[in-house]
């Protein structure tokens, strides 16, 4: 028994050791108890046979004549009867099991936590399975041991034989209870489950395995029982004549021993909760199930042989060495410039330059004491001096705490847009519209994500690069993104500078369903178009409603994962990127119409993954409106010609002094960066539309929902009884407010803008107000509330 007690105790001291084991050590423990707890069930099933044979070379174990015959020989004979004769009987069986799951532990390098507990467990069954064999069968004290045959003669004699009883009972309903969880509903459950519906036969199944696995451990008490009744008399004989010599137990250490145990499964209790815990995600099994067999849903499959632009399509331009510097102007530049500051008092204490691609950057670190703002009201001094156009200055540069003097190099050298798109820092981009603009000030490649800005707002006076800018950002993503995955709406009202995109019409553009052109030029279908996206957009958030994620990524996820149903609607959602040439000519003939549903578009759509990109020659307040402007953080601003424009655009001045030919400013919140436009020229785009063009397409364009639109009001019919219940109400605004738009209704009766536009066209049916006029209003033919009533009466 004593021994016994140091059996339990060492697995806390393997537990604390393995913490400290190497993998290949883990390997190799492992391995071993796994060997070793085989050899050791061989040796105890061996015993049985050959027990009284080789008890009487116990004592002769030294000796190599003398041989056993159990399986492993003397050690067999030697450690089954520790273990069965003087410890367990038949329940040390279970040690072999228990030694071969840690050798396994150690061998996977599971956590030992969960090992702990099934000692505790073994050792509670090992004990209780001894006292019941000692107690049951008292005609063979073999199958319970010296341990089970010393419990009960200690237990009976304070409690007598019903006690004892009554103990194992109670034993038995604690390892019920704790281990197998049974309850008395859960017995019930498990007969009703058959019946019931998938998910609880699940829970039935857990029990079923668990009435299994005591069945088989009752079978084979069975077994044991059986073969040890056939050796049944003289096993009687031996163990009374040995009763007499057995040593003193130390009765009192082993029931604490016990107590010790019992108490330990409160802890383990605790773990099993998780187990609960990962119930739920029993619903992706389907998923996972449908991704083992067939794979990821794979959206550019379609197109599987779909080849990307190869860079050869693209143009070097002549800068293939990089900057050349120009020592002689650098220090030209320097020197004018420190001679400048030093006319007005201000010492230098600091110059250093980075050179750029189109300007090259000064930083100075004036002397202590002098005030910044002297300095920047000096801009126009200093770039007199130096007799250059497009001098900037930054005071202070952010983050850096000096002066940045930017000065245009004499020689610009063209960043060609072969050098963006062949740079790592665009290739290994892993963004989800990744945009390579051009070089920034210090050299370096400028990449953005379109999804993250979310949209772009772009403005310059004409011939200042806007063209090359919109063909670098859709460049830029033709040689990022599989056909699949993005689509573009390009709206073009000056005709030559998109049109070259048809080619790639099948490919990546996306149109309205009755259109013959994918390229918009003309003013009404934008405003067509740009509803439609408006649906386009609400139908997503739908989507993604069901889908229960927050975004196009997250979604897409979930759908290439298979956790989506295409047949409940579900489906792969490419990127949407609007691209608007010329907003001042749209909004000067459309006004409302079209910054209505952009403003929306724009508040709403960074989500579902529709992207906006405006481009403008006059970026004036009436153009950018301020609803436009609060939507559009991202600007980017070519040279402009005023001051004000600069202000318009980047809420700061700075694009006026630009000096044009790409030489841009981006902001995306704080920072104003400049950056030197990639150059793509038109036969460049062209071979890139070429090379995708002949490529295989989809059959069609990506089709827009479609949108019934309220433009001519010629075909309307005056129904009355079809007329939208809100049409009085909306008679009433528009005639209180003498103006006849369709976002007037829409915000005064809270209504979507489809629904606004069909009442419009039902008020210019019934004559109330007149027909659609581009920018401006519709005129109201009804003066006031009293002749509205007439009219709506004689009806
Ligand atoms: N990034 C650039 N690098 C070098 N040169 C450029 C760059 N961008 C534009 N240019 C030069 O400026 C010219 C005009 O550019 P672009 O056609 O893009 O101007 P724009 O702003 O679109 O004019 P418009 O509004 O009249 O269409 C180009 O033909 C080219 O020579």
């Amino acid at each position: 028994m004593a021994k016994k007690a140091t059996k339990s105790k060492p697995k806390p001291t393997k537990k604390g050791l393995s913490f400290k084991l190497s993998k290949q050590n883990k390997i190799i423990l492992g391995s071993l108890l796994m060997l070793f707890s085989i050899a050791l069930f061989f040796s105890f099933i061996s015993f049985y046979f050959n027990w009284q044979d080789d008890q009487s070379l116990l004592s002769e174990f030294k000796d190599r004549n003398e041989l056993a015959k159990n399986l492993l020989n003397k050690f067999g004979a030697s450690i089954s009867h520790f273990f069965m004769y003087k410890g367990f009987g038949l329940a040390s069986l279970i040690f072999p099991f228990l030694i071969c799951i840690t050798g396994i532990y150690l061998f996977l390098g599971l956590p030992l936590k969960a090992l702990f507990k099934k000692w505790i467990w073994g050792l509670i069954f090992v004990i209780w399975i001894s006292i019941a064999l000692g107690f049951f069968a008292t005609n063979s004290p073999l199958l319970g041991g010296l341990v089970g045959f010393e419990m009960n003669d200690f237990l009976q004699d304070y409690a007598g034989k019903i006690g004892v009883l009554l103990l194992l009972i109670f034993g038995l309903i604690f390892i019920l209870v704790r281990l197998f969880k049974v309850t008395p509903e859960g017995i019930s459950a498990f007969f009703k489950s058959r019946k019931e519906a998938i998910s609880s036969e699940f829970k039935a199944n857990q029990e079923r395995k668990a009435n299994s696995k005591k069945e088989q451990t009752e079978q084979e008490e069975e077994d044991m029982l059986i073969r040890s009744l056939e050796e049944d008399s003289s096993v009687i004989m031996d163990t009374y004549t040995h009763k007499t010599e057995i040593p003193h137990l130390e009765k009192e250490e082993d029931i604490s021993d016990f107590k010790i145990n019992t108490s330990e499964p409160e802890e383990t209790l605790a773990m099993e909760v998780e187990q609960v815990i990962e119930e739920p995600e029993e619903l992706d099994i389907l998923a996972n199930k449908l991704v083992d067999d067939f794979g990821e849903f794979d959206p550019t499959l379609e197109l599987g042989n779909y080849k990307f632009p190869t860079i050869e399509l693209l143009d070097a331009h002549g800068a293939t060495g990089g900057i050349t510097i120009n020592q002689e102007e650098l220090e030209e530049n320097k020197n004018k410039i420190v001679e400048t500051l030093k006319n007005y008092k201000i010492g230098i204490a600091q110059i250093k330059a980075t050179i750029g691609p189109t300007v090259t950057l000064y930083e100075i670190v004036p002397e202590a004491g002098v005030r910044i703002s002297k300095i920047k009201n000096l801009e126009d001094d200093i770039a007199l001096s130096l007799a250059a156009l497009g001098i900037r200055i930054i005071a202070p540069i952010p983050g850096k705490g000096t002066i940045g003097i930017e000065v245009p190099n004499k020689n610009a050298s063209i960043v060609s847009m072969r050098s963006v798109i062949a740079s790592s820092k665009f290739q290994k981009a892993e963004m989800e519209l990744p945009i390579a603009f051009g070089k920034t000030i210090s050299n370096e490649t400028f990449v953005v994500d379109l999804a993250k800005m979310p949209h772009l707002l772009m403005a310059g006076a004409t011939g200042q690069g806007k063209s090359v800018g919109l063909n670098a950002v859709l460049t830029s993503l033709l040689y990022k993104k599989h056909p699949a995955e993005v689509k573009f709406i390009l709206v073009d009202p000056k005709k030559v500078e998109l049109t070259l995109y048809n080619k790639i019409e099948r490919h990546f553009l996306a149109k309205l369903p009755d259109s013959e052109e994918a390229i918009i030029t003309d003013n009404t279908k934008v405003i067509h178009t740009l509803n439609s996206l408006c649906i386009e957009m609400d139908n997503r958030y739908e989507l993604l409603k069901v889908a229960m994620v927050r975004n196009i990524k997250e979604y897409n996820v979930k759908f290439k994962a298979r956790k989506l149903n295409p047949n409940d609607g579900h489906k792969f959602l490419p990127y949407i990127v609007l691209v608007i040439d010329e907003f001042a000519d749209l909004i000067m003939t459309a006004g409302k119409e079209v910054e209505t549903p952009v403003a929306r578009l724009a508040q709403l759509a960074r989500a579902i993954g529709i992207h906006l990109i405006i481009a403008t020659q006059r970026p004036s307040v009436n153009v950018i409106t301020g609803i436009i402007k609060a939507n559009f953080p991202a600007r980017l601003a070519f040279r402009v010609t005023s001051k004000i424009d600069s202000r318009t655009i980047l809420d700061t001045a700075g694009a006026d002094q630009l000096i044009g030919r790409g030489d841009m400013l981006f902001t995306q919140g704080n920072d104003v960066t400049r950056i030197q436009c990639a150059f793509v020229d038109t036969p460049e785009v062209g071979k890139i539309v070429d090379f995708i063009g002949s490529q295989r397409a989809y059959p069609d364009a990506h089709e827009l929902p479609e949108y019934v639109g309220e433009d001519s009001g010629t075909s309307l019919d005056n129904n009355v009884s079809e007329r939208d219940a809100k049409f009085r109400e909306a008679a009433e605004v528009i005639v209180i407010a003498q103006q006849g738009s369709a976002s007037l209704i829409q915000r005064k009766l809270k209504l979507g803008y489809n629904r606004a536009g069909r009442i419009i066209d039902q008020l210019e049916a019934a004559g109330i107000v007149g027909p659609f006029e581009g920018s401006k209003a519709r005129q109201v033919y009804v003066t006031d509330m009293v002749a509205l009533q007439q009219i709506l009466d004689n009806e």
